[in-house]
């Protein structure tokens, strides 16, 4: 049996009389590639701060490659961690924070340390207190990406970066992936999640609404499908998984799908149609059909 990279049992965090996060149970696999997802407030940092032991859960517990997650000297051995607000030590340049946080933690890939500042189009000779907060979070995701660490945990890492960078940023995380890294990215970019991710967990106001791949996340909603037909309009009233019938011009109908294909594609062969698209949903619209006016609380 393989010991999860990251494993939350029942964590609960309370501030107050407020549930930040409400009994989390959740495995990420070694190698995985997770996107955690939810709306401003939903719990998506406390989770973070949670797991690698810099909070102190009210229930539950979290582990680190089934190292304790309070053990912070020996869980963070294996961790490297990109903070939604990064901070760097404002006196020193770019390249002296990255040589500082290279003699720390898991080993570092110095070679590719040099081209991902190059890639990133990172100036390492200013120091950090000349930086805007992309730039600071450039340091720290270069830093990072080039340890050896198992495990990449990266809070909101792209808040700052340009689509340029953001396309470098994606490019690193594949990488990452080859590498046999885990990375566990939260997220307000849907399309970044669903570019990069293997799964995603969707948190909303403190509990886990949903775990699953991407592919899976989309066979569970609905697809638009549009037809074309030549003479009288298939009957698809009865058949399971259509819903919301309407006309889109003449000798022409729109539906939505959910769940298996083959009923309604018998009803549409039956019905001689000439021409059929299908329209998946984009991960922006399967959560939009999670929160609904309730984004935020
Ligand atoms: N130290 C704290 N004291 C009191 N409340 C807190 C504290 N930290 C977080 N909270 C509250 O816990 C909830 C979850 O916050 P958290 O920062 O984990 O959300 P998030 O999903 O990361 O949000 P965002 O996407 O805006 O960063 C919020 O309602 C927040 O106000």
């Amino acid at each position: 049996m393989t010991v999860p990279a990251l494993r939350a049992v029942q964590l609960t965090k309370r501030y107050g009389r407020l549930t930040a996060l409400d009994e989390l149970t959740l495995d990420v696999e070694p190698g995985e590639v997770f996107g955690f997802l939810g709306p401003n407030g939903a719990g998506k940092s406390t989770t973070i701060r949670l797991l690698l032991g810099l909070a102190r859960p009210n229930a539950g517990r979290a582990e680190v490659f089934g190292v304790d997650a309070a053990d912070v000297a020996t869980a963070h051995r294996s961790v490297a961690y990109v903070p939604a607000d990064v901070a760097l030590w404002p006196q020193l340049t770019g390249a002296e924070i990255l040589h500082l946080q290279a003699r720390t933690g898991a080993g570092v890939d110095e070679g590719y340390r040099d081209e991902l500042v190059r890639r990133f189009e990172l100036d390492v000779t200013k120091p950090a207190r000349t930086y805007s907060t992309g730039n600071r979070q450039k340091v720290a995701l270069i830093a990072a990406f080039a340890t050896r660490a198992p495990l990449l945990v990266l809070d909101e890492p792209t808040s700052g970066l340009d689509p340029l960078m953001e396309r470098e940023f994606r490019a690193a995380v594949a990488q990452a992936r080859e590498r046999g890294q885990t990375v566990f990215l939260s997220s307000h970019h849907l399309d970044e999640v669903e570019a990069v991710c293997d799964r995603v967990g969707i948190l909303r106001a403190g509990r886990l609404a949903e775990v699953a791949t991407i592919g899976r996340l989309r066979g569970m909603h609905r697809s638009e499908v549009t037809v074309a037909y030549p003479g009288a309009a298939p009957d698809l009233a009865a058949v399971p998984g259509v819903e919301t019938i309407e006309p889109a011009g003449a000798g022409r109908l729109r539906f939505t799908l959910t769940g298996p294909p083959a009923p309604v594609l018998r009803a549409l062969a039956a019905a001689g149609v000439t021409a059929l698209s299908v329209r998946e949903p984009s991960l922006e619209e399967i959560f939009l059909d999670y929160y609904g006016a309730e984004a935020t609380r």
